[in-house]
């Protein structure tokens, strides 16, 4: 059934928030990007988000989100099916969800390794092992051209939203974070760039060149094809870490990968 597109509206997704979290799908697969590439981990995917990017690869969780609710114990019980010690919890936009705060402390207490795969707009204290932040740059803005789903009406919005240094400099000031950018071409670097200096002005922590992730946009393998040496040639040049996608390289766009 459909679900919160947003948090702005009084809509029955936002209400049902109160008791219990939207899920557009749960599995266990590789870490596919970051620092813990490779590790098996359960992913928990939330509905929701308060962006829009056009490239989004989680389409029904954002442009036309879909998922069923259920309450914190039942989507606990669901991740111990699985043999891995790690939860992500991603979305669509996880922290649009005040019940996100309870399933990361019930993971937390039974001794997962959680990460939170966040556009790092909504600021949130909560147990998080790694605090997997993805600013979005202005090449995600859904102009009438790139837009999915329409003519660019939540270019504006998504423009307004996208970015929050304050909120940035939170997330690395409490967490282990990594900032992990998507990144469309050459032209991404002087906002990158740009968007690190402020950062590091801003928070009161180091921000070390190898907490700041390069990842070519590419949502299957053949779009990989054409990016992901381009930015990897970014990485060296810039001095930034380069992080593949590597459930993309391995499994291409199936569901629940
Ligand atoms: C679907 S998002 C969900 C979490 C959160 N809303 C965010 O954007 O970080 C999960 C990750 O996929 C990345 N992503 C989404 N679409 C992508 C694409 N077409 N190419 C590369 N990365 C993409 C996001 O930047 C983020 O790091
Ligand atoms: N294997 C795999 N790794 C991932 N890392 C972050 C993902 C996400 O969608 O947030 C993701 C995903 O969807 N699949
Ligand atoms: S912020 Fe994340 S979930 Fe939302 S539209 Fe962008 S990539 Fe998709
Ligand atoms: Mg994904």
């Amino acid at each position: 059934m459909p679900v919160a597109s947003d948090t702005d509206g009084l809509d029955e997704a936002v209400e049902r928030s109160a008791d219990a979290l939207p899920i557009n799908e749960l599995f266990c697969s590789l870490q596919g990007e970051g620092q813990l590439a490779g590790v098996p981990s359960v992913f928990v995917r939330t509905s929701g988000c308060n962006l829009r990017c056009w490239f989004c690869d989680s389409y029904h969780t954002s442009w036309e989100p879909t998922g069923d609710w259920y309450g914190v114990d039942d989507i606990v019980t669901a991740v111990a099916e699985y043999d891995a010690d790690h939860v992500v919890l991603t979305g669509g936009e996880p922290l649009v969800h005040e019940k996100s705060v309870d399933l990361l402390e019930a993971l937390a207490d039974r001794g997962y390794h959680t990460t939170v795969e966040t556009n790092g707009t909504i600021p949130v204290d909560a147990p998080i092992d790694l605090a997997s932040v993805s600013p979005k740059l202005e090449s995600s803005t859904p102009t009438p051209e790139r837009d999915p789903k329409g003519d660019g009406e939540w270019a504006k919005r998504h423009e307004d939203r996208r970015l929050d240094v304050d909120v940035l400099a939170g997330f690395v000031e409490r967490y282990d974070t990594q900032l992990k950018f998507v990144v469309t071409g050459p032209e991404d670097m002087a906002e990158i760039e740009a968007l690190v200096d402020d950062v590091r002005g801003a928070a009161d922590v180091p921000v070390p060149d190898e907490a700041v992730l390069l990842m070519p946009e590419g949502q299957t393998r053949d779009q990989l094809d054409e990016s992901r040496r381009v930015v990897a040639d970014l990485a060296l040049e810039y001095g930034y870490r380069y992080t593949p996608r590597l459930h993309v390289d391995l499994w291409n766009d199936a569901p629940g990968t």
